[in-house]
């Protein structure tokens, strides 16, 4: 690949996502070091530049084709869909996979004192939104009149500074809601981060790279969500322990020195293990239980 058809991935520059943007492109074996004044790092052992960006601006640069990938909340590509197919722009990407990180929620929120029963109670409403597209979309389909009040930040504070009378905003843990005095009504929209590609065309050398680092991707997301379990079992309790493991359809049965009424399990599970199951297996006669993360996963 020549050195101007690099493969080029828009990340965003710092935020929500850019360390974990930058982490699972490093667990993809892409080799860079990050200078924060810089907007392009070149990748040390593959053709692949990273470009640090707003991540407002991530969706459009990917739709115009000016980078091939981009890692982003699907929130944002959403938002910005909506906008270009509106004013008829180009609105296409290929979303390749959800990923496992930046998971929140767009919701409507009202202060405290104030009565919902339900999304009628939102008529005639000025809400506060940085997402007025899809806080329209919504709305719309509600056939719920309203106005809207365009900010970029600090969205939360406008009913308290008397700009609105409610805000439509992302919500993780609800911490941010609960210190401005506000309560969530309506959830608009769920989201995750995401990596998009340009739907043009790509040159056969540049597309198996985008296979390559894909696959890698599917890898690494999969072994981040498995474990790897070992543990010892009675021969009679066999299957109910089994069946306990959550994902590990297959797992490898072996005897053990010296005990015929005891075998090992070694399981891949495709979640967490929980207290509560290792509680459940122990009383199952379950003993020497080793739950592993897994680094990486192919094949
Ligand atoms: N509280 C949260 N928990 C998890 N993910 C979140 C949370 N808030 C936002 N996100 C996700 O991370 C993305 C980036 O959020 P961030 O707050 O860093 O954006 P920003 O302030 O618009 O950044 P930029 O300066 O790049 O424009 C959001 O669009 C959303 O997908
Ligand atoms: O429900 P919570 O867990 O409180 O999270 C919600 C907050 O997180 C995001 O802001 P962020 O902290 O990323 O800062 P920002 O104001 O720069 O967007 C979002 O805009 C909310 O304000
Ligand atoms: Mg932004």
């Amino acid at each position: 690949m020549s050195e101007n058809n690099r493969l080029r991935i828009a990340i965003q520059k710092s935020g929500r996502l850019s360390k974990e943007s930058q982490k699972l492109l490093k667990s993809c074996g892409v080799k860079f070091n990050v200078n924060e004044q810089r907007l392009i790092v070149h990748a040390d052992n593959m053709p692949i530049d990273l470009l640090r960006v707003r991540d407002d601006d991530i969706p459009g640069l990917v739709m115009d084709g000016v980078v091939d990938l981009g890692i982003i909340g699907e929130n944002v590509l959403e938002e910005e869909q909506i906008e270009r197919q509106t004013l008829g722009k180009p609105a296409e990407c290929v979303k390749l996979r959800e990923l496992d990180f930046g998971a929140c929620r767009l919701s409507l929120a009202v202060p405290n004192e104030f009565s919902y029963e339900n999304a009628s109670s939102l008529e005639g409403l000025r809400i506060a939104t940085s997402y007025p597209n899809l806080l329209r979309r919504y709305m719309q389909e509600k056939g719920i009149n309203y106005s809207d009040c365009m900010l970029k930040g600090s969205v939360e504070v406008a009913p308290r500074a008397g700009l609105s009378d409610g805000i439509c905003d992302l919500v993780s843990t609800g911490a941010t809601l609960e210190a401005n005095g506000l309560y969530e009504t309506d959830v608009i929209y769920q989201s995750m981060a995401c990596i998009i590609q340009s739907a043009e065309e790509q040159e056969p050398g540049k597309q198996a790279l985008i296979d390559k680092i894909l696959s890698r991707m599917n890898g690494v997301v999969r072994a981040r969500e498995s474990k790897y379990i070992l543990l010892h079992a009675p021969r009679e309790t066999l299957d109910q322990i089994v069946a306990l493991l959550p994902g590990a359809e297959n797992p490898t049965v072996l005897p053990l020195n010296d005990d015929t009424d005891r075998v090992a399990i070694h399981a891949v599970s495709t979640e967490d293990l929980f207290w509560d199951t290792m509680e459940e297996l122990t009383a199952l006669g379950a003993s020497s239980i080793l739950v592993m993360p897994i680094e990486k996963m192919a094949g």
